[in-house]
């Protein structure tokens, strides 16, 4: 097992190691692995390829404008904790021109322009609602009602309310059969944070192993008196998995917008901290603070000394000095919160972070407890990841 974990190393303001592997947004794949499959659907113009090209790649959402339109299925892989390939379709996609089993997916996102007339989406979604059904029962259905900053607050919940019962009411029609099928409905918009929440619940219910991330950041939280962390996928801003305790959207935004901060900003720090000079100069002389987190399987027991720890400091393993990886770590004050809240950040693996709010009194006075507690939090998400990998191939 040890042999599979990058060595545990350092802390230090930059995030950059987080975008290197990505190429476009996109991770690639070596070999064939078992993807998770989301099929992406919608009338022309609903807005399909721009929830997948901003959350995916990176395009900022005023670029959507110049997206041309589908015209044949298009194929996109992500790997986050699971590999994603998601269908985006073109607008005139039937159960019968999609040329594929509905059984291959996990889930089937409908996106509905809030401000269109229902019915014509509506039919097809119930349509392929009924197809995909009829195949596998256990298929995800979301319907994203989409380009919601589009209305006012109390016509969107209306339009939203509308399109819900409207939904409802015609599989009912069609059989009470369709009463146990399961739907999950979205506001969602490119221009705010909605997209980015509402694509991680939908993500949350395909991954097989989140209740053992979620214990995970129960413990992390308990342990560091945290009232709220996230394990965030870098690239893609959406939040893998949380603690217990209920997500407010507010909270979500400032990590969100925190790691597009540092995601905008790392790749400025990076040629510094992971140069293989610097590397090379911290091999030989870890700083003391360093010595409980220098491997994940030599921890000593009593967390390192908070006064020695700087905000933001580097150092490698002296054993695999070939294997070093970085764990950058950051931190930001929140103004006006009482008690004084902290925001932090730890890089888990290359592609997750740890988002924490803490309280500051714990941050500046027992800042080696909370590293510590990160080195036991990152050596479970990565058994996670592994695990995840063996079991799907590549
Ligand atoms: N206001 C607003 N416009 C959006 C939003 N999402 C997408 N759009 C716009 O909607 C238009 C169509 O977006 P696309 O992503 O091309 O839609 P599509 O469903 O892929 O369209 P086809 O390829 O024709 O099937 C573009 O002009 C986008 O800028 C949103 O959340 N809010």
């Amino acid at each position: 097992m040890a042999d599979s974990h990058p060595s545990y190393a350092s802390t230090s303001t930059s995030t950059p190691l987080a975008q290197k592997p990505h190429l476009n947004g996109h991770r690639k794949s070596l070999s064939p692995v078992a993807r998770t499959k989301i099929l992406l659907l919608g009338l022309r113009r609903a807005g399909k390829t721009s929830i997948q090209q901003v959350l995916f790649n990176k395009l900022p959402p005023k670029q959507t404008f110049f997206l041309e339109t589908t015209m044949r299925i298009v194929k996109h892989i992500y790997d986050t904790v699971i590999p994603l390939e998601i269908w985006d379709c073109p607008g005139n996609i039937t159960v019968d021109t999609l040329g594929a089993p509905l059984s291959q997916f996990t889930t089937l996102i409908f996106v509905i322009d809030i401000r269109d007339l229902y019915n014509q989406p509506i039919s097809k979604l119930v349509e392929f609602i009924v197809a995909a059904y009829r195949e596998n029962v256990n298929i995800n259905f979301e319907v994203f009602v989409h380009k919601a900053e589009k209305l006012q607050e109390d016509d969107k919940i209306e339009n939203f309310r509308q399109i819900h019962e409207r939904v409802s009411d015609r599989l009912l029609d069609l059989s009470q059969e369709y009463e146990q099928v399961q739907l999950g409905f979205h506001l969602t918009s490119v221009h705010d944070h909605s997209l980015h929440e509402a694509f991680s619940r939908v993500l949350h219910k395909m991954i097989d192993s989140l209740p053992y991330l979620e214990d995970l950041l129960n413990v992390f939280c308990a342990n560091s008196q945290s009232p709220k962390a996230f394990l965030f996928d870098i690239a893609s801003r959406l939040y893998l998995a949380t603690d217990a305790s209920p997500v407010d959207s507010a909270t979500y935004s400032l990590c969100c917008d925190y790691l597009q901060m540092l995601n905008s900003f790392g790749p400025l720090y990076k040629s510094i901290t992971a140069s293989p000079s610097r590397t090379q100069k911290l091999t030989p002389t870890p700083p003391p603070s360093a010595s409980s987190a220098s491997s994940p399987k030599s921890r000593s027991p009593s967390p390192p000394d908070n006064s020695t720890l700087p905000r933001a400091s580097a150092h490698t393993n002296t054993k695999r000095p070939s294997k070093d990886i970085f764990y950058p770590s950051a931190a930001t004050s929140l103004q006006q919160t009482t008690p004084a809240t902290t925001l932090t950040y730890h890089l888990i693996t290359p592609h997750l972070a740890l988002l924490a709010l803490v309280p500051t009194s714990v941050y500046e006075g027992r800042r080696g407890l909370l590293e510590y507690n990160v080195v036991f939090f990152r050596e479970g998400v990565q058994e996670i990841c592994d695990v995840e990998k063996e079991t799907r191939g590549g």
